[in-house]
């Protein structure tokens, strides 16, 4: 054999053996469809596992308070002269997520909804919370032992919540936390979710939402949710969770943390055929502007009626395909909106193949604070329908100006 006949061996030999000795994911991650395979591979190795596995646990367990929470109210054990129930599971299930983010991550900073002082204050309401909290846990001991188990008693509980008093910003680690987001829809048995994001010098990584409420299935039709139709049987509750550039998965509330996610993405509809799209917006008109909304879903030639929700269970609803554009045009030009009302869905949208901004067309800005004081509104979509989308917006806007 001639020395160039080997010298071509070997390169061929050499070619064929690199994916092997270098990793099937390098091999993959040059190939066009390599966000597919990644997205369905988010495995316990991968950037973010712990926080993405610890997260999932502590939604989950916050979901079991907040339940208990409606169905003890339901029940009319809850004083009609207490604080509101849903106050109760608001308290509650910040207790519970701030325990197992300080028990595994005690060096991240938090940022969350609520804060303690009323319950220093109201020894009855802090007692019935502290009964919800200590009484809580997930049924898996070894989840609960990851989670760090049991806190200690009712002032650690107080102490706890207000560790979510961070200022936010761009620096570090930030955890941000809405332990119940959609106060109304809750109370009415109709979609709320429980939410969780950390962000890193600013950025999202990891954003985590359970729906009690939702079904299971991610192919039920999106149906609006305003009644008191909020079961949480068999086929309800379900848990979005996202890593930034991992893919976004669902899987049942209830499930086991072995459990794989199934990956998620956002249907694809052409930005030329949106007729056939669903746009979703809040239940309450204080919150998003229903009727610049319905001009824009006009322009879009968008003839289905919008389906009205409360709540990130819009995100995690458009994220798996169930509902395709989520519009939250501000109603006054002074709200700014929160971090922990966006971090998760954000994430969960842009990881399943959408594309979330203001109405301006700018990302979301989550690293200048506890607000997103840089933004307004929020426009979500398919990314390759998103820029139709926000130009409708813009022009319904600016025809108001
Ligand atoms: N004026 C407002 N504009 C937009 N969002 C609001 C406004 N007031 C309250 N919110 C927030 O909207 C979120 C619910 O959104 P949705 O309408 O999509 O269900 C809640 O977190 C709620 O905050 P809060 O938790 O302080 O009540
Ligand atoms: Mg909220
Ligand atoms: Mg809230
Ligand atoms: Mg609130």
């Amino acid at each position: 054999m001639s020395h160039t006949c080997r010298y071509l061996i070997v390169l061929i030999l050499a070619i064929l053996l690199f994916p092997v000795a270098f990793g099937p994911r390098l091999f993959l991650s040059s190939l066009p469809f390599a966000s597919l395979i990644t997205r369905r591979t988010m495995s316990s190795s991968s950037a973010y596992s712990q926080e993405l596995y610890i997260a999932q646990l502590a939604v989950q367990r916050a979901s079991i308070l907040t339940k208990r929470v409606f169905h003890e109210k339901a029940k009319g054990t809850v004083d009609k002269n207490d604080k509101s129930p849903v106050t109760i599971g608001d308290f509650g299930a910040q207790a519970l997520i701030i325990a197992a983010l300080r028990h595994n991550f005690p060096d991240d900073a938090i940022v969350a909804e609520e804060e303690a002082a009323q319950l220093r204050t109201d020894e009855n309401l802090k007692n019935t919370i502290w009964d919800l909290v200590r009484s809580t846990k997930l049924d898996d001991a070894a989840s609960e032992q990851a989670l760090g188990g049991a806190i200690r008693d009712a002032d650690e509980m107080l102490d706890l919540i207000d560790r979510g008093n961070s200022t936010g910003g761009n620096k570090g680690r930030i955890w941000a936390i809405d332990p119940i987001d959609g106060t109304k829809g809750f109370l009415r048995g109709g979609q709320y979710a429980v939410c969780l994001g950390l962000m890193v010098d600013g950025d999202v990584k990891v954003g985590v939402l359970g729906c009690p409420n939702l079904p299971v299935d991610d192919k039920a039709p999106l149906t609006a949710d305003i009644g008191s139709n909020g079961t949480d049987d068999e086929g309800h509750g379900v848990l979005f969770s996202a890593v930034l550039g991992q893919g976004a998965t669902s899987r049942p509330l209830a499930a086991s943390s072995s459990e794989e996610g199934r990956a998620i993405s956002m249907r694809s509809i052409p930005s030329d055929s949106l007729a056939d799209a669903t746009f979703c917006e809040s239940v309450e008109a204080g919150h998003s502007a229903h009727g610049d909304q319905a001009s824009i879903a006009q322009k879009l030639g968008i003839t289905k009626p919008s389906v009205r929700m409360d709540s990130q269970a819009k995100y995690g609803s458009i994220a798996r395909g169930a509902g395709d554009i989520y519009l939250r045009l501000p109603v006054k030009a002074t709200y700014q909106e929160k971090i922990w009302d966006h971090a998760a869905g954000d994430l969960i949208v842009r990881e399943a193949g959408g594309q979330v901004t203001d109405i301006h067309g700018n990302r979301l800005d989550f690293g200048i604070g506890r607000t997103l004081a840089n933004n307004k509104g929020v426009v979500a979509a398919p990314a390759a329908s998103h820029a139709k989308v926000l130009a409708a917006v813009q022009e319904v806007l600016n025809a108001k100006q």
